[in-house]
Parts: structure tokens; sequence; C-alpha cells
């Protein structure tokens, strides 16, 4: 990738050079400065993983945390679109980072759309375009601060996830698997445990999006594809299960408008299930969300506490 601009920084313009290979260590500089980093995958496509990353993103910011999403799935990125930030730019700083843009409650997002003129090009990111972009895209963005960033996985557990997944392993809080019920959904939760296995990736756990369907007009619960299949599964290999979102047609209407499903109807009760999910995946990494923020206000308070001159006596301490 190269910068667009002379004078350092400017708008990021695509050119294919060879990347090389992927650079733990650039990674975990890269991720340094984040909290908690959680891989979202799923067995197959289609299942509703870019939506149920975008929600949990989403419910994050809503709660309060300084989040961010790398769109991963470098052939079918839709995360820009699920926000409602199709036409941003990614830019890059004076040293060539890239800054990611920002979407709603401030939400980091970088993306590979970002970088495609039109739908069209799609078909054209191959190879060492691809490696190129996704080794800038891990190793090389200044995310600032962030208490939590959600990595959206390319579908299924081929090469294309396989690689970027080992490359991240070291540095993730944990996998979440999101699955659809239906005939074959066994199969594909227990292909995402194996590879979340596989890849040393800790499992957070089972989030089974679609489960069900309410009907408004008789007031009950469909489960048309089969009930808590997901549940079964995530008990079964003994791993959390987060919980359930309902099919809901909102969602795929929201999407399409590009108007983030979990702010427009944010009272609804698929808005709730996703709410509670957000809430549990909170309270599973609670200590490491707040011990930040305790250390800052804990440094604060002595700050308060230090009386003139204190501090550099403190200073010469310490050097
Ligand atoms: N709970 C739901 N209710 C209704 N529609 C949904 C729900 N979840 C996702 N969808 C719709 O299903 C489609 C697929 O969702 P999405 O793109 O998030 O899946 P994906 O697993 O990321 O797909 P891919 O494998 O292509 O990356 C979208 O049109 C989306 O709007």
């Amino acid at each position: 990738m190269s910068s667009q601009s002379s004078q350092g920084g400017g708008k990021i313009r695509v050119s294919v050079q060879k990347a090389g290979p992927l650079d733990t260590g650039e990674i975990a500089q890269t991720m340094k400065t984040i909290k908690t980093k959680f891989a979202i995958m799923s067995g197959k496509g289609g299942v509703g993983k870019s939506f149920v990353t975008a929600s949990l993103a989403l419910g994050f910011a809503m709660r309060g945390y300084r989040v961010g999403i790398l769109d991963a799935d470098v052939y079918g990125p839709t995360i820009p679109k699920l926000l409602g930030l199709v036409g941003a730019n990614l830019y890059l700083s004076e040293d060539e980072k890239i800054i990611p843009a920002e979407g709603p409650f401030g939400i980091k997002v970088v993306s590979m759309d970002f970088l495609l003129p039109t739908d069209d090009t799609a078909v054209i990111w191959r190879g060492p375009l691809v490696d190129r972009a996704i080794k800038d895209f891990l190793g090389n963005v200044r995310w600032g601060e962030l208490d939590a960033l959600f990595i959206d996985l390319p579908p299924g557990t081929g090469d294309a996830p396989l690689t970027i997944a080992q490359a991240l392993a070291n540095e993730m809080t944990g996998s979440i698997i999101v699955t659809a019920p239906s005939d074959v959904s066994k199969r594909i939760v227990q292909k995402a445990i194996d590879f979340s296995r596989k890849v040393k990736i800790p499992i957070t756990g089972v989030v089974e999006n679609m489960c069900c369907f309410y009907c408004p007009e008789t007031g009950k619960t469909y489960y048309i594809f089969g009930k808590l299949i997901g549940k079964e599964m995530a008990d079964k290999y003994g791993v959390p299960y987060l919980g359930m979102i309902p099919l809901d047609p909102r969602i795929g209407e929201s999407n399409d408008l590009g108007e983030p499903f979990l702010m427009k109807y944010s009272t609804s009760d698929t808005a709730r299930a996703i709410l509670s999910i957000v809430d549990t995946i909170i309270a599973m990494y609670k200590d490491r969300l707040e011990a930040k923020v305790e250390a800052t206000a804990k440094k604060q308070i002595k700050s308060l506490l230090r009386l003139p001159g204190e501090e550099e006596e403190e200073n010469q301490e310490e050097s």
C-alpha cells in the first residue's frame, strides 16, 4: 500500500508489493494498546458472522467501551456497510501507519472495503494484493487505546481464515463462534471449535444466530430449524454458550440501508438478546476490561494526594 500525499500522511492508494511473511512481533506491537481482542469465526459462510461482529462492537460501544473492528473478511468485506460507513477512507499517518475510519460511537474500523473503488473490483483482489493488505491490517494500524477489538475472520475453516488466525493467535483473548441452526450446523460448530483449538485461540463461546422466529401475531416463538442446537453443541464440547439471536426481518432491512440495527431498534427484543450476549462477554472479561481503568484511577488519586515537589522526587526515584 502507498500514500497519496507527498508531504507524509494522506489517503491510502493501492499498489501491488510483495508482502513478506506475517510478522507476529509487528502484530503484537500494533495490538499492545488493546485490552481484549476477539476473533469472530464461523464454520461456514452466511450465518451472520459479520452482523454479529458489528453488533457486538456496537453493544460494547453502547456500554461505554472504546471499540475497534478489523474486517479481515478480505474477500467479502461487509462491516462498513453494516455501520453505514460506505465511502469512508483509510489514511496513512506521517510515519506510514494506517489510521482507521471512525463509525458510530467512535468505533474504529479497518476494512478492505475502504480500499476498493467499486463493488465490482472485489474480484481483482487476489494473491499478492490480499497478502499485502492482510499484513498491513494486522501489523500496521494505529488503533490507539481500545478496550475491545473485534476481528471478523473470513468465513469457514480454509486457508484464508487459517493464515490470519494463526498469525493472530498469540494476541487473541478469545474466539466467538457464530452458528445458525440447520441440518448441518452440528458439524459446522464442531468444525469451528476444532479450528479454534487447532490455532490455539481460547474459545470465548458460541453465538447462535437466526435461532428462531418470534411471530408478533400469535405471540409465539418458532424454532424453525431445530431448538438450541448451538447450546447442545457448546455443552457437548465444554465451551460457553453466549446466547441466541432470533431471525428478524428488520435486521436484513437495516443492514441493506446501512443503518445499524442495534441503534435503530435499540429497545426491541432482538436488540435485548444481542445486548445480553454483550453483557455476558463483558462479565467474562471484567477484570481485563477494568484493569487499566483502575490503574489509571489509582495513578490519578496518587497524583491528587501528592504534595508540591513530591512529583519531582518520584520522577528522580523512577529514573
Ligand atoms: N438474525 C438475523 N435475522 C435476519 N437476517 C439476518 C440475521 N443475521 C444476519 N442476517 C442477514 O443474513 C445475511 C448474511 O449475514 P452476514 O453477512 O452477517 O453473514 P456472514 O456469515 O458474515 O456472511 P459471509 O460468510 O458472506 O461473510 C445478511 O443479509 C444479513 O442481513
